[in-house]
């Protein structure tokens, strides 16, 4: 489903993609592992468009996504999390949701102005999905309530819910557990391992709590300085000599464990 290939991100001096190459099958659910700074975040924003990578290429179900515009990659199925969640704090949980279907409406600035019927019909069954989704995430309750004063393990759901309105095919999560508690935790793998079934996702994951992406995961990657140091199944990766020595020293406060 994806190939990211050669891939070379340069911010001046800094290289935090340096030829990074891994492929991910369609139905699979692959992390994405390293210390800080090893080049996660990077590789995400180079799969949705944010940065132009200097070299390399990403085909995703055979096209080059280097090639397109940024908006054009939601339309492709791809829909992403942020790391420190990507909320409109006063709006309604309901309508934060429907913004990540933004790419669903067909309607035109003169007919939704105008509030033909068509776009009635298109606005009442985005909010019948929305709906579904919050209710398939446990937050109807809060459906209606602004994102802003809601519990941080609520948001994060609140920001999954949002990527799946847009009914993608391959979901990228920027450290969806990160600042939940143990259970919450637990809980999260939960659903994400029923949704991904339920929604026959395709997911890369980039988390720095290790039980939860060992756990989860059908295969991890490991970045360090933009370079892939290790790849293969979680107990493999797991007991990697370059992988332990690239965590040494901050082992402890990363492993979430
Ligand atoms: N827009 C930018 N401008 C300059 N340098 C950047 C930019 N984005 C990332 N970097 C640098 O690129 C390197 C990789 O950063 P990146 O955020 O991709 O790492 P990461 O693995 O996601 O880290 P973390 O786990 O801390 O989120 C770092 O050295 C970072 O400082």
């Amino acid at each position: 489903m994806l190939e990211v290939h050669d891939l070379t991100v340069r911010f001046g001096g800094i290289t935090a993609l340096d030829g990074v190459g891994f492929g991910v099958a369609g139905g699979e659910m692959v992390g994405l592992i390293g210390p800080n700074g090893a080049g996660k975040t990077t590789l995400f924003n180079c799969l949705t468009r944010r940065y132009d990578p200097d070299a390399g290429s990403v085909t995703y179900e055979g096209t080059d996504l280097t090639t397109l515009p940024p908006h054009a990659i939601a339309g492709l199925g791809i829909a992403r999390t942020f790391q420190n969640l990507g909320l409109f704090p006063r709006l309604s949980v309901r309508d934060n949701v429907l913004v990540g279907a933004h790419h669903r409406a067909r309607a035109g600035f003169l007919s939704a102005g105008l509030r033909l019927p068509g776009v009635r019909r298109e606005e009442r069954e985005l909010r019948a999905d929305a709906d579904a989704v919050l209710e398939r995430l446990d937050l109807a309750g809060v459906a209606g309530h602004p994102a802003t004063g809601l519990p941080f393990g609520t948001l994060k759901r609140v920001e999954l819910a949002r990527a799946l309105i847009g009914r993608p095919r391959l979901l990228l999560l920027d450290e969806p557990v990160n600042g939940l508690n143990a259970a919450e935790v637990e809980e999260f793998a939960g659903t994400l391992g029923a949704i991904r079934d339920e929604y026959d996702l395709t997911v890369i994951v980039v988390e720095h709590h290790m039980g939860f992406v060992m756990g989860t995961c059908d295969r991890i990657v490991c970045l360090d300085f933009g370079r892939k140091i290790a790849e293969g199944p979680p107990e493999q990766v797991q007991r990697d000599p370059a992988v332990i020595e690239a965590y040494l020293g901050t082992a402890g406060e990363e492993a979430g464990a």
